[in-house]
């Protein structure tokens, strides 16, 4: 059996882009330079590869057998037809991109990475002929419920896509699997943004566990950038664990705070002020102005005690009014300051490419766990170790010890 090699699979990706480039004539001239990686990596493969392989498998370099012996599958017609759309900034073709990623079945979300490379490929292509910098701008944005989250995106959105900015709106929340939907990144909470032609308003996938919803939110991400949006704003509850989930997606983290003390800011943890790029202290109007401004002065003073994350960036705490639009502008400018700022030091590139490592370990822990689960030996044993964890006649530690065991045990038979 052939190792899969990565350049061949890139090859290929780029092979089967530039038949969709070439069929819908968006890109001319690439033709001959993708057809040429495609087939360098090819035969790098080949070359790389015979030792390895078995002395029957057919050998001539060929789409089809290249195909059979690494197991890649073609790009579909429906998938290319996808990455057509994506490319002429369809919305509709970005959301039925997004459900094959989320797909659960194995054939689909096979397509959704084909997709998805030739995706990443066309980014590194724009990205070496663009000024190299990153050409989109990814926001973290979370609050306790009530803080004004929803309100606060409608305004901001519409206020960049005024200023010709593409935003696409997507959400984290693992709740949403048990609950059977999410709120957050809800149409219906954002009425005029979701009918702005240069926003995209997605909400959370519902796959279950926190790692698939955020390996699921990392791909749409790189989906969205690819349908031409630039901005990509990700909302979470800042009451969970997906916050911090979050933080290993985006080049800036914001925290939404309503104007209050005590009880009701109980539901934001320590750790995610730590981790905030920007406090925002929303609702600042009316008779609620007095309490934001003390709310600002208690985070800034708590804020100089914390530990600093970033060599080059102090960060701020700032008053705005989602309702009137006071202090938007200026959070704006201030997340450029940011972009710019860290963008020139390059701790945003770094930044991105540890995120990448992450995306890789998400997908490696769900996988793992995955065969995990369906091992013969495990289903067999788990509910009667769950059962007596239950009962507290075994300790947790001891049952996982036991199944991972028995899990080695018959992987290496
Ligand atoms: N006065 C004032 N009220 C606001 C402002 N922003 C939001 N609100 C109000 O705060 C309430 C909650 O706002 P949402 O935008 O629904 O808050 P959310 O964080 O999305 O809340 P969940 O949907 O519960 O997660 C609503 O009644 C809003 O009208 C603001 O800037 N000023």
């Amino acid at each position: 059996m052939c190792t899969i090699q990565a350049s061949a699979f890139r090859g290929l990706c780029k092979f089967s882009r530039w038949k969709v480039q070439d069929s819908c004539k968006t890109v001319r001239g690439m033709k001959t330079k993708l057809f040429r990686h495609g087939i360098q990596a090819l035969h790098r493969t080949f070359h790389t590869s015979i030792p390895q392989c078995s002395t029957t498998t057919p050998m001539s370099p060929s789409l089809q057998n290249v195909e059979k012996i690494l197991g890649v599958q073609k790009m579909e017609e429906s998938t290319e037809k996808l990455f057509v759309g994506l490319m002429r900034h369809d919305r509709a073709s970005l959301a039925r991109a997004i459900t094959l990623i989320e797909s659960s079945n194995v054939q689909k979300r096979r397509q959704g990475q084909l997709l998805l490379t030739s995706v990443l490929e066309h980014l590194k292509d724009e990205d070496t002929v663009s000024s190299g910098g990153l050409r989109s701008f990814r926001i973290g944005l979370s609050g306790p419920p009530g803080a004004g989250k929803s309100t606060f995106i409608e305004y901001f959105g519409k206020y960049l896509t005024s200023l010709g900015h593409r935003v696409a709106v997507l959400a984290v929340d693992p709740s949403s699997s048990t609950t059977g939907g999410s709120l957050l990144a809800d149409k219906t909470r954002m009425p005029k943004l979701s009918v702005d032609p240069n926003a995209f308003i997605r909400p959370s996938p519902a796959s279950g566990t926190l790692g698939g919803v955020a390996r699921n939110t990392n791909e749409a991400v790189v989906l969205c950038e690819g349908a031409g949006f630039d901005i990509i704003l990700i909302e979470t509850v800042g009451v969970g664990q997906s916050e911090f989930a979050v933080l290993d997606m985006v080049d800036l983290f914001c925290l939404l705070i309503p104007p209050a003390g005590g009880d009701e800011l109980q539901g934001i943890k320590r750790g995610i002020v730590e981790v905030s790029d920007l406090v925002v202290v929303n609702k600042s109007d009316g008779d609620l102005e007095p309490a934001a401004r003390r709310i600002q002065a208690e985070y800034i003073s708590a804020l100089k005690f914390m530990k600093k994350r970033s060599r080059i960036w102090q960060p701020k705490v700032l008053r705005i009014s989602s309702i009137k639009g006071n202090g938007i502008s200026e959070l704006w400018e201030l997340m450029c300051e940011f972009r710019e700022m860290l963008g020139a030091a390059g701790e945003l590139k770094s930044k991105r490419q540890r995120q990448l490592q992450v995306w890789m370990w998400n997908h490696i822990r769900d996988r793992v766990l995955d065969v995990f689960r369906r091992q013969h030996a495990v289903v067999q044993q788990l509910p009667e170790l769950e059962d007596m964890v239950t009962k507290g006649l075994i300790t947790p530690g001891l049952a996982a010890d036991i199944l991972l065991e028995k899990f080695l045990v018959a992987m290496a038979k």
